[in-house]
């Protein structure tokens, strides 16, 4: 019985890994060789990155393998779908203690599977080395269809700021992780397993949207990287920060205010973007804002809420 990584080897766990990812029409060549080969039609490929440390954005005993294999291909793909593409194909890099057990990397490969079914995108490659510290590292491609990519800088005065997914829930479950609880089970679910609304990106970049990002570090800290690049502000309306019930509960249970977690939560892989002010907005998007000329001075704050500065601080990795 091979019960850890280490009694399977590197390149039994490789087989045993990428025997569980299906191919799709965008790949031509897949795990095995040296590279793999991924059409490119319209040859405007987008490539993104992000990793997933053990310690430090996930815990073994709050998250399942399960639930890591899909966060990971979400987080990714969100930022896939924030340039308005597809997503084509995904490589996995895995940094595995030896003592990891085999079953783990099945549950972990079947997250992956499972997410990318819902995605879309089709793992292609990656790498495997032994590390001290369990890693996951994917790196996304995808496909904008001949458009330009929306980028970050192209947010105007005017335009209205829109948001497709959910916001705070994962916080709020996070919160709750660290005290110990694992109910309202909506808002633990959403941390464990984040649902970006697949396919909106590639919606609103059709749509006409003027700047799009996806929501990992909070809402207003994310915003702030619009503002910067795209030389504007912006003021959110509270009216339109509505929290779900969950997070109602969510947020009296830990002592918290529900509109705050919604401005500041991380890992909401939301998508965020600005539109010309005339478009009309699929039920998927929610406005929550305007898009004003950028403020000097010492009251120059990016982001504001109901016109005042807001104090909703994000993640930050170092302090
Ligand atoms: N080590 C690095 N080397 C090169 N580029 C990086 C590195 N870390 C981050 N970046 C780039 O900096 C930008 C901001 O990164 P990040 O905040 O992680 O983006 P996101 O929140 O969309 O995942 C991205 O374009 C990313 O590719
Ligand atoms: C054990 C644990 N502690 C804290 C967090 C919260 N957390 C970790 S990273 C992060 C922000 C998003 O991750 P990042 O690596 O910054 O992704 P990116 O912005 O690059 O997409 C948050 C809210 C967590 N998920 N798990
Ligand atoms: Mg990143
Ligand atoms: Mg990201
Ligand atoms: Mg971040």
């Amino acid at each position: 019985m091979l019960s850890t990584i280490g009694d399977l080897g590197e390149f039994g766990l490789i087989e045993r890994v990428t025997a569980r990812f299906p191919g799709t029409d965008d790949v031509i060549l897949g795990p095995g060789d040296d590279a793999a080969v991924i059409k490119a039609p319209d040859q405007r490929v987008v490539a993104t990155t992000d990793m997933l440390v053990e310690g430090r954005h996930f815990r073994r005993d709050w998250s399942t393998p399960r639930d890591i294999g899909h966060k990971a291909v979400a987080q990714n793909v969100a930022d896939i779908e924030a340039m308005g593409a597809r997503p084509t194909a995904l490589l996995i890099a895995l940094g595995v203690p030896t003592d990891l057990p085999v079953a783990w990397a099945d549950e972990f490969a079947a997250g992956v599977a499972d997410e990318c079914g819902a995605s879309g995108g089709a793992v292609v490659g990656g790498d495997t080395v032994r590390s001290e510290v369990l890693t996951v590292s994917v790196t996304a491609l995808g496909d904008l269809g001949g458009r330009a990519a929306v980028r970050r800088d192209g947010a105007r005065p005017g335009d209205v700021l829109a948001v497709a997914g959910r916001l705070g829930l994962s916080a709020a479950g996070l919160a709750l992780l660290e005290r110990g609880l694992d109910d309202p089970a909506a808002c633990v679910r959403e941390h464990r397993r984040p649902r970006p609304p697949y396919s909106e990106g590639e919606r609103a970049a059709r749509l006409g949207a003027t700047a799009m990002l996806d929501i990992s570090d909070g809402l207003v800290q994310d915003l702030g990287h619009i503002c910067a690049a795209s030389g504007v502000a912006v003021d959110l309306e509270s009216a339109a920060l509505v929290p779900p019930p969950e997070l109602r509960a969510a947020a009296e249970l830990l002592a918290a205010d529900p509109v705050g977690l919604m401005l500041a939560g991380g890992e909401d892989h939301a998508l965020a973007a600005t539109f010309p002010a005339d478009t009309e907005l699929p039920e998927e998007w929610t406005r929550i804002g305007t898009v004003t000329p950028e403020r000097t001075g010492a009251a120059g704050a990016a982001v504001t809420v109901d016109g005042r500065p807001s104090e909703a601080a994000g993640w930050r990795h170092f302090g």
